[in-house]
């Protein structure tokens, strides 16, 4: 009854890998390492670097370690990078999460949960998304997001297993304990950003667009904390086991805050006043994402712990700040 989790050395998947490890849940890991990180697994955890697209190494790994169960966070994550390069994250994303997908329908595997992202609504017309509000990604990003969960629902169907697809809004915040965060250089996400300006790690910052229809005419995301994220991908494992439906679910707290506010935030946090420019908008940001969340909390019996936007902060900064030491010592 072994779980796999795909990408368990990047961020959101390490902190999978350390809430099934503090379960003493049996698991294995397969990463490429493209953008993961070894420090943040426990010493202990078997880890196979190689990659999901190589179906006949996964089904090996599946029947090796009698796996049950799929964790599916392995992926390229970047929206600017997905314009530029879209048969790249079509590739990664849709053609080897199919790979992934056939290997385990011939390994007899369950239960299969997968990271999907707000970015398959594209840019809705309403703040507050459901999960029946349209899917029109307009990102290659979100798109191959989306055929993944088309790929999800129509083998759900034809084969014996079900699956769960979380759609993440803004992922944020770090390992309460420290033992895992955000680690890629090239991460590109606001909350990072900022806590890297705040260390000096950076000259300044940008907010991209100030002419948005929000209050303060910046964009507005609903930011989760990775560990109440996790929070809901367990609960959606013990689901499936008991014998729960294939469903698609939002993942956020149903509250936006502007980059102001975040900054103000990392500020507060940092004690520094760092420089945050004013720029023009970045392609393909919409105005606001926002989630209802009330299917996760019902049918998961999901509560959130970290629904703080300083507490979110804090947790990021100090990973951030332990980052910037290891970096140091290793200079
Ligand atoms: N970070 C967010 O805010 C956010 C929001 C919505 C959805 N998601 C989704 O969550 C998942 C995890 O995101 P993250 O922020 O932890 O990113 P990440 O880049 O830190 O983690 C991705 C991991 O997958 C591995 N990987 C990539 N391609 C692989 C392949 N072909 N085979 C094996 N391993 C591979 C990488 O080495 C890395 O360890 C992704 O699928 C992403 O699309 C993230
Ligand atoms: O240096 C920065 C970085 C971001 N922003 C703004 O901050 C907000 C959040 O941006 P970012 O942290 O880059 O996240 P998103 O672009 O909203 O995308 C994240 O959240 C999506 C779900 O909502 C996921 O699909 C993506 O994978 C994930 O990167 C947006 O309004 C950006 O324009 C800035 O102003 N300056």
């Amino acid at each position: 009854m072994t779980v796999l989790v795909t990408g368990g050395a990047g961020y959101i998947g390490s902190h999978m890998v350390h809430a099934l490890a503090d379960r003493s849940e049996p698991l294995v890991v397969v990463d490429n390492m493209t953008t993961g990180y070894r420090p943040n697994l426990p010493d202990d955890v078997r880890l196979v670097i190689g990659d999901i697209g190589d179906q006949i190494l996964i089904e090996r790994v599946m029947r090796d370690h009698d796996v049950n169960a799929v964790v599916h966070f392995a992926g390229s994550i970047v929206v600017p990078d997905s314009v530029a390069d879209p048969l790249g994250y079509y590739a990664n994303n849709t053609v080897k999460s199919r790979s992934l997908m056939a290997a385990a329908v011939n390994c007899g595997v369950k239960h299969f949960i997968f990271s999907s992202t707000a970015a398959v609504y594209g840019m809705p017309d309403q703040a507050m998304i459901a999960e029946e509000a349209a899917t029109v990604p307009i990102s290659p990003y979100g798109s191959s997001k989306l055929m993944t969960e088309m790929m999800l629902a129509d083998s759900a169907h034809a084969h014996d297993f079900a699956y769960t697809a979380l759609r993440y809004f803004n992922v944020a915040g770090a390992d309460p304990d420290g033992r895992t965060g955000q680690s890629s250089p090239r991460a590109t996400h606001l909350i990072k950003v900022a806590s890297q300006a705040a260390l000096g790690q950076r000259s300044h910052m940008e907010i991209y667009g100030t002419d948005y229809d929000t209050d303060d005419g910046t964009g507005v995301r609903d930011y989760i904390h990775v560990s109440d994220l996790i929070a809901a991908h367990v609960l959606a494992l013990d689901r499936l086991r008991a014998g729960g439906d294939s469903q698609v679910m939002n993942c956020g707290y149903g509250r936006g805050y502007s980059v102001r506010q975040v900054v103000d935030a990392v500020r507060r946090v940092s004690g520094v006043d760092f420089e945050a420019r004013e720029t023009g908008r970045r392609a393909g940001d919409p105005a606001t994402l926002v989630a209802i969340a009330d299917r996760a909390r019902a049918e998961l019996g999901w509560v959130p712990a970290y629904d703080d936007l300083d507490v979110i902060v804090g947790h990021a900064y100090a990973w951030e700040t332990r980052m910037a030491g290891r970096n140091t010592a290793g200079a």
